[in-house]
């Protein structure tokens, strides 16, 4: 029997997804058409033998997460739980607070999966590779060039038996080009050298007698605490991919995600993916419309786009790379490119909005997606247009690499600017 279990954080993570994480938590925004978690779960559903799939976070359960849990339990017919952390624990320490949920009914191992990655989860290759030795701890890694790789956990391996050897959060400089894809496999042995960060925690924190501070006592940090303290001494593993994984931490990399997810499509969900239809819109590459949009049969919609819930998409409207939320209306002849158009906007008749896309180089097969800062020297840099939920777009204006805060109604065209 195995568990799975996403850990999805809480308000305070998630910054530069804003403006979009004001309205909906980041792990439920949707990404090629659904909620960006679903697709963890629908992997881990597909595992023989899963039997419960917990989220840890500190989000105060909201409409949203309750109704996607209810959702998530029909549709796959698995207890989906959120078990809520009394404050951020870190990546290790909701594990280790829910450790008695997690191994109730004797797993015989559970998955850990952060919940911001967008990945083809090769979990069932994983679980073939932890029966092989049940080592407590299997890391899922993959490459990543010399720069990015200093983004990301750092994993050197011994290239025969594939030990982690030795394990850099985000070094300062190279250590090694395997990064932590962050989904691990864990064996329920793997709770006691959490036991025994959080015991030195404790101990530590009644010394330094500093109540309230954070990280607090019962912080555990997967990534230092355990995989750097324990790298060399047999007991983690990396099992390496060279499948589809991207982080996604800005709107511009939940774009790339949902690329990425929606050229998968053809093979998991081809279902999802709309076909060209007499009389419908015309589809270029791969698209998803949600049944409840309405598009009009003029349009032309593709590659990489996903349409939510209730939009509704005009005459003459071009698309392209484009993300467009639940309720919004692009008028008549709107061309929309490498943007994300928020909940319930308005983009007026003929008006362009516009982004410049920050993918990875497409020249270099390790190459990853770089996690954008907004600024540099002082300036915006040129990156996809967000419009925030309900934003008016008047007619015949252009928007160009733009950021627009919600509720903003906007009288002319703009370009590099945020617009608050
Ligand atoms: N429950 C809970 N979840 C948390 C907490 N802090 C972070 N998380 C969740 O844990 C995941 C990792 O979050 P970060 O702490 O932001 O780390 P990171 O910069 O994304 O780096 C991690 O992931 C990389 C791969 O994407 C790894 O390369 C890296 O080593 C590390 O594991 C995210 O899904 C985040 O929501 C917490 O206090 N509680």
């Amino acid at each position: 029997m195995l568990k799975a279990v996403i850990l999805i954080g809480g308000p305070q993570k998630g910054t530069r997804f804003r403006p979009l994480s004001f309205e909906v938590p980041k792990p439920l925004f949707p990404v090629a058409g659904v909620p960006m978690i679903q697709h963890h779960i629908e992997a881990c559903a597909q595992v023989p033998g899963m039997q419960e799939i917990l989220l840890i976070g500190f989000y105060q359960p909201d409409e949203a997460l309750t109704q996607f849990l209810e959702v998530a339990q029909q549709e796959f017919n698995l207890p989906v739980r959120y078990l809520q952390e009394f404050a951020p624990l870190g990546t290790g320490g909701g594990l280790y607070h829910f450790r008695d949920q997690i191994l109730a009914g004797g797993p015989e191992a559970f998955f850990v999966l952060n919940a911001d990655v967008c990945s083809d989860f090769p979990l069932s290759a994983m679980l073939d590779a932890h029966r092989c030795e049940r080592h407590p701890f299997l890391l899922l890694g993959t490459t990543a060039n010399r720069t990015q790789s200093l983004n990301y956990g750092c994993i050197v391996e011994n290239p025969q038996t594939h030990e982690v050897l030795h394990y850099v959060e985000k070094p300062s400089t190279f250590i090694s080009d395997i990064i932590n894809c962050g989904i691990y496999l864990f064996s329920p042995e793997a709770l006691k050298p959490l036991r025994d960060v959080f015991q030195r925690n404790q101990q530590d924190g009644q010394l330094e007698d500093s109540p309230g501070s954070w990280p607090g006592a019962g912080t555990i940090r997967l990534e230092q605490d355990v995989f750097s303290a324990l790298a060399g001494q047999g007991q983690i593993y990396v099992h390496l991919t060279d499948g589809i994984w991207s982080q996604i931490k800005s709107a511009g990399s939940a774009l790339y995600a949902s690329r990425l997810y929606l050229g998968r499509y053809q093979i998991t969900h081809p279902e999802r993916l709309a076909k060209h239809t007499p009389g419908g819109p015309r589809i270029r590459g791969n698209v998803y419309i949600h049944p409840t949009a309405k598009v009009a049969p003029s349009a032309v919609l593709g590659p990489n786009v996903s349409i939510g819930k209730g939009v509704t998409v005009g005459e003459g409207v071009r698309l392209r790379e484009s993300i467009v939320l639940h309720g919004a209306t692009l008028q008549e002849h709107t061309c929309v490119l490498h943007s994300i158009v928020g909940w319930g906007s308005t983009v007026g008749r003929w008006a362009r909005v516009e982004g410049t896309p920050n993918d990875p180089n497409p020249n270099d097969p390790r190459a990853r997606m770089d996690s954008e800062s907004l600024f540099k020297d002082g300036k915006l840099l040129p990156a996809i247009t967000i419009l925030g939920c309900r934003v008016r777009i008047p007619a015949e204006v252009l928007i160009l690499n733009s950021i627009v805060l919600p509720h903003k109604e906007l009288s002319r065209s703009f370009t590099n600017e945020i617009i608050l």
